[in-house]
């Protein structure tokens, strides 16, 4: 598991522009190498933020935004276009405003879906999906530049929340249910699959996480705190804002960006 590097931002908005930059640079070295970039999005206030910091930056232009393809590392399963849903949020915010390409957005599948309100069939489809959009030798998920994942107050990322079964898992894409956050049902990527991505971002804003972050931080096991399960295979970046990181040592919170 690579060593976990921690950036430390003043406030919230400096933290969701910062993102915001590290996501364009990511996408456009990408494109540089491959002419293609794939990136994983998350739900959540502070996604919202550096997704519309992104759609609002000149940075954007330099990107070429139909060949980028977005994936989704954990949804809400509920109606299409709910503003619940983390797909609804990430078109509002950032995919809307860009010229993506429709084919390339590959959100999770909603409840009423092809398979109606059945969560564990939608998993399924979507682990088909990713199956079939894989690369040579990995059979079960494509090659992802970045999975961005906000932090829960319980160190929860994606929808793989404290002592619950998906922490546990080995499939790619599960079905959640009785997350302790609203709404209960929910689909979720596990850690093999999150942690096939060259880089995993934690991004987390806020006092309220200060001691999610700080657990995770602290060795504590996945069970306990899922945030601290999750690195990648290049880079693993814990971005925070100053209140998110106050329960850090200090030596941490000095490493103001
Ligand atoms: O579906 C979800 O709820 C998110 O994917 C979830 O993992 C979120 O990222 C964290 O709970 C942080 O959310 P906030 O940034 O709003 O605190």
């Amino acid at each position: 598991m690579t060593a976990a590097s921690v950036a430390v931002h003043p406030d919230a908005e400096v933290l969701a522009q910062s993102v915001a930059a590290r996501l364009a640079t990511t996408i456009i070295d990408a494109q540089a190498e491959r002419g293609e970039a794939s990136i994983v999005l998350t739900g959540g206030r502070i996604a919202a933020r550096f997704h519309s910091a992104l759609a609002a930056s000149p940075v954007r232009h330099a990107i070429d935004w139909s060949r980028v393809d977005f994936w989704w590392g954990d949804e809400r399963f509920l109606p299409a276009g709910d503003p619940d849903r983390n797909e609804t949020q990430a078109r509002e915010s950032l995919l809307a405003k860009l010229p993506v390409d429709p084919a390339r957005v590959h959100p999770m599948p909603a409840s009423d879906g092809p398979d109606g309100d059945d969560p564990e069939a939608a998993a399924a489809r979507y682990a088909a999906e990713l199956a079939a959009a894989s690369r040579p030798g990995h059979q079960q998920h494509p090659h992802f530049d970045v999975v961005m994942l906000g932090v829960g107050e319980d160190a929860h990322v994606a929808s793989v929340f404290p002592e619950q079964p998906a922490v546990y898992e080995n499939r790619p894409v599960v079905a959640v249910r009785g997350a302790p956050k609203p709404p209960p049902r929910r689909i979720t990527l596990t850690f093999p699959t999150i942690n096939s991505a060259d880089e995993v971002w934690l991004i987390a804003s806020g006092g309220g996480k200060a001691d999610a972050v700080a657990l995770a931080m602290s060795g504590a096991g996945p069970k306990q705190a899922p945030a601290a399960a999750v690195a990648g295979a290049t880079n693993t970046r814990w971005l925070l804002d100053k209140d998110a990181a106050a329960a850090l040592p200090s030596k941490f919170r000095s490493l103001l960006r």
